[in-house]
């Protein structure tokens, strides 16, 4: 059986009295998808973010690719392979969409940080920037400033950015979210088409995107994991029609 590259074990995270995290195990196959969907305030965010590093478990490890990072910092975990998008847009808007990829692939390269030094003609940051923004489906868009993207392709830029750091694991924090339908349907395409190269843990509201893309889905409310499995388990349970579907 392959190993997988992302697991949790036992996770708790309390805030005073509340249980945000209630012992949540789970793991990420390689070259998969396993989705997190749960209600508003069932503790999504919260669990990502033990993953990433930016808030410290109660109690509990995550283990990425073999090694326990519960105690490691936010950069060393991204060194290590473990990649994350984000809600909110953290993208330079005055830059090219190419130039974005580019610091992000710069950063990648441990090179000096050369924020306001002109970088265009350096080939080692253009060519990987590129390769990125083929891979989300944005190459033609390259040389347009952020601002002149539609709010879809800025979705799309901020996957590049994150893909340029080369993680094996990436984290999604609801990556449908403010989309319409064709652009939703193109980010859905675009996720198909990197999940070879890279393992995601999905949080998304857009169950249609959740069914298509999912190898695994797991339920999350109040914290706990109520139900895990198979798009068709998922879909065929009381408990989670109950408890989250609303059907
Ligand atoms: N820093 C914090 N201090 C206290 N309570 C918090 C904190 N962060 C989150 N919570 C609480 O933890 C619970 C889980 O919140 P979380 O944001 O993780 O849920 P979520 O599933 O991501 O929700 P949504 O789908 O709305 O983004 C909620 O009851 C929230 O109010």
């Amino acid at each position: 059986m392959t190993e997988p590259l992302l697991v949790l074990e036992g996770l708790h995270k309390s805030f005073g009295a509340l249980r945000a995290t209630d012992n949540v195990s789970l793991d990420l196959a390689p070259a998969s998808i396993h989705a997190l969907i749960g209600p508003n305030g069932a503790g999504k965010s919260t669990l990502i973010a033990q993953i990433a590093g930016s808030l410290k478990p109660t109690a509990g490890t995550v283990r990425l690719l073999g090694q326990d990072i519960t105690a490691l910092s936010v950069p060393k975990r991204a060194q290590l392979g473990l990649g994350r998008t984000f809600q909110v847009s953290s993208l330079a808007m005055a830059f090219s969409a190419l130039r974005n990829v580019m610091l992000a692939v710069q950063a990648r390269q441990h090179a000096t940080f050369r924020f306001w030094h002109p970088v265009r003609g350096d080939r080692s940051l253009i060519d990987p920037a590129m390769a990125q923004l083929e891979r989300v489906g944005l190459a033609e868009r390259a040389h347009l400033p952020v601002t002149a993207l539609s709010h879809g392709e800025r979705r799309q830029l901020e996957l590049a950015v994150a893909l340029a750091l080369e993680p094996k694991v990436l984290l999604l924090d609801e990556p449908m979210a403010g989309l319409g339908g064709e652009d939703s349907e193109r980010m859905t395409e675009v996720l198909t088409g990197l999940r070879q190269d890279v393992a995601m843990l999905l949080v998304e509201h857009d169950m249609d995107a959740v069914f298509r893309l999912a190898d695994r889905i797991s339920v999350l409310v109040y914290g706990r994991v109520i139900a895990s499995g198979s798009v068709e388990d998922i879909r065929a349970s009381q408990e989670v029609r109950d408890a989250y579907l609303g059907e």
